[in-house]
């Protein structure tokens, strides 16, 4: 079994078959920071299924206890409380092993990611700011977008507060994955548990490079069939911001993706010697200070960042092509702390 198929065969175990916790790791307290939103709920839900986690912690300015009473009735061993407004924030950070945050707005018909920078710059760096003074030792997986400019600032409001360990901050680009492992299956009609493929850059339209040379099983696409493929894998968040036509974006495919990242965090932190794609502090490309690509996981964070592999010219020039893009959402998101201050994007 590939890599690709034991994560996927080992979330459907927790997913749809759940079990006792392992009797060898404590159970987890996670938090889900946005909990009562789109991604929230279903993510939520799914962290109630799983074995690994012992204490779930919904936190959100509104809604929680409703969302936390009624998942709270799902026969799994987890507790779970719903925490609402700042005032309840530290309690509900307080001992976590693992938060996820997907608050803030998500796009409409017509909007970048990065439309939405402005609303969600300050909720992320406020959230971030409680975390560093809460829970320092946890591990924190930003899916707010824009997460090319989100996770950069994560790390500099933790920075400031002396808690910032670039070995536990994690921007979620599992969906990119899943996506891509999804649409190659449905081209080389395979099960998708047996695709591997890399992506790698950020996660914003042309910042996403799939790495379609390295699909396993590989692809027989000519060069216009893999830049059609690429394009669309670059553009999929688009084409259900759009299906939705002005509800939001994607909800239950990123809640199901957040779950396997999470799963990623919580079995390496038990031990696990764990493969999987985000977009962290990254020195694989000269210059290029944040990068999602491929990491082994230990119980520490990231123990190593594996590299890009080889790759084909286009996905050379791809590279080339987006760096730019990915460099100044990285600044613009350096740029917002240094400029406002943390106690000014508290506000
Ligand atoms: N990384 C990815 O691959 C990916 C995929 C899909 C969506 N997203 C992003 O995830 C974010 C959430 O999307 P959604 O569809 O769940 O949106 P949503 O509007 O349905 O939910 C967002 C939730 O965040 C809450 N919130 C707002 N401010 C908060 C604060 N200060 N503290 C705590 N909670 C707060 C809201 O009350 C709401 O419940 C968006 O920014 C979206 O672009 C990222
Ligand atoms: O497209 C969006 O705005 C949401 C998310 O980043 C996605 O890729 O689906």
């Amino acid at each position: 079994m590939n890599q690709a198929a034991k994560r996927l065969a080992h979330i459907a175990d927790h997913i749809l078959a759940p079990m006792s916790a392992p009797s060898s790791s404590r159970a987890a307290k996670v938090a889900v920071l946005g909990a009562s939103g789109g991604i929230g709920q279903p993510l939520s839900m799914l962290l109630k299924t799983s074995p690994r986690v012992g204490e779930l912690s919904l936190y959100d300015v509104a809604n929680t206890p409703g969302v936390a009473a009624d998942l709270g009735h799902i026969n799994t061993g987890s507790s779970i409380k719903g925490y609402v407004g700042p005032d309840q924030l530290p309690e509900a950070l307080q001992g976590c092993d693992l938060v996820v945050i997907p608050a803030g707005i998500p796009r409409k018909p017509g909007m970048t990611r990065d439309d939405l920078f402005n609303i969600n710059a300050s909720i992320v760096a406020g959230l971030c700011q409680a975390v560093a003074t809460h829970c320092p030792q946890a591990w924190v997986a930003i899916i707010s977008n824009p997460v090319n400019s989100t996770v950069p600032i994560a790390a500099e409001v933790m920075k400031r507060a002396g808690a910032y360990d670039p070995k536990k901050l994690f921007g979620v680009t599992t969906l990119d994955v899943v996506r891509a492992e999804k649409f190659i299956s449905e081209i080389n009609k395979v099960d998708p548990k047996d695709v591997s493929v890399p992506v790698i850059g950020g996660h914003a339209g042309i910042t996403i490079v799939p790495l379609l040379s390295q699909s396993q099983p590989p692809l027989k696409l000519s060069e216009d069939e893999l830049a059609k493929l690429t394009s669309r894998i670059q553009n999929a968040g688009t084409e259900v911001v759009e299906a939705k036509q002005g509800a939001g974006s994607a909800t239950l495919s990123m809640a199901y993706a957040a779950a396997r990242f999470a799963d990623a965090c919580l079995r390496a932190q038990a031990g696990e010697d764990v493969v999987e794609y985000a977009f962290v502090q990254s020195s694989v490309l000269p210059n290029v200070p944040f990068l999602a690509s491929k990491l082994r996981l230990g119980s520490q964070g990231t123990v190593q960042e594996l590299g890009l592999g080889p790759l084909s010219s286009a996905e050379q020039r791809n590279i080339d092509a987006m760096t730019p893009e990915l460099l100044g959402s990285i600044k613009k998101g350096i740029e917002f702390v240094e400029k406002q201050g943390v106690e000014a994007a508290n506000k």
